[in-house]
């Protein structure tokens, strides 16, 4: 589904991303760990296209076309959807409004969706504004919902969000990434980002990794990448890393 190779990015006049290769087959759900400026929600927005970040080298290729040149609205006709870590808030633009605008889904699933997420009785209220950091990722899974993309991306679906409500996000996020189904069912991929893995709890991820200083330094089971990140913190990836040479 998606196939990242080699890939550099700039942001102004700094290199965020170095020599990325990244794979995540049609199905596959992946999560992305990484301390703080590492260069994560980077790497989503170049995936999304999103003109401010300049892919310097390589390429990036989805469902076996290469995207790496193309406009950011293409990429999201062609089935790259994300939900953002902090969206804006919008005045005057109502949440009913936005989902009527891009849902390719019937209004009956609609309906049922927003009433999963505990979110319908905001449709008239415009979005994001005063909504609170729960109700907002409530409100962005729902959106997600509407447009029904190929691959999702998420930025830390589960940052400001309750304990209660994690495990609704997650179980909606594997409903999006068609967990629920066999896996020779599965037609959907997902790029995760979260800091505490907390969500991994109530949702099912295939491989993971973690970006340091702008670099993939280890993958594996999310298993035991979290679990070896909670005990030691990022030490054993940067020793990974030094080893590797992928800092020079
Ligand atoms: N417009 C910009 N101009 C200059 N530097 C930028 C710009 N945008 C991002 N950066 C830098 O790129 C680096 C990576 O940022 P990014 O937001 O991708 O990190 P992250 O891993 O998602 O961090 P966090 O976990 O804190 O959200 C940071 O050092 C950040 O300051």
């Amino acid at each position: 589904m998606l196939q990242i190779e080699d890939l550099s990015v700039k942001v102004g006049d700094k290199e965020i991303l170095k020599d990325i290769h990244l794979y995540i087959e049609k199905g596959e759900s992946h999560v992305l760990f990484g301390p703080n400026g590492a260069g994560k929600s980077t790497l989503l927005n170049t995936i999304l296209g999103n003109p401010k970040y300049e892919v310097v080298r390589g390429n990036i290729y989805f469902k076996g076309k290469d995207i790496t040149d193309m406009p950011m609205h293409e990429r999201a006709q062609l089935g790259i959807g994300i939900s953002y870590q902090s969206p804006p808030a919008i005045s005057g633009v109502r949440l009913e409004t936005m989902i009527n605008a891009i849902s390719k889904r019937s209004d009956e699933e609609m309906e049922e969706m927003a009433k999963r997420l505990n979110i319908r009785h905001f449709y008239q209220r415009d979005l994001n504004v005063g909504f609170s950091g729960g109700e907002v990722k409530r409100s962005e899974l729902l959106q997600i919902f509407a447009q029904n993309p190929d691959l999702v991306m998420f930025d830390e679906p589960d940052s400001g969000v309750d304990v209660e409500n994690v495990e609704l996000l997650g179980g909606i996020i594997n409903h999006l990434l068609d967990k629920d189904r066999k896996p020779s069912e599965r037609n959907k991929s997902g790029l995760i980002i979260t800091h505490l893995g907390y969500i991994l709890n109530f949702m099912e991820v295939d491989k993971a990794h973690v970006l340091l200083d702008g670099v993939i330094a280890c993958s594996g089971t999310p298993d035991e990448i979290l679990n070896e990140i909670i005990k030691n913190g990022y030490q054993r990836c940067v020793s990974c890393c030094q080893k590797k040479s992928c800092n020079k």
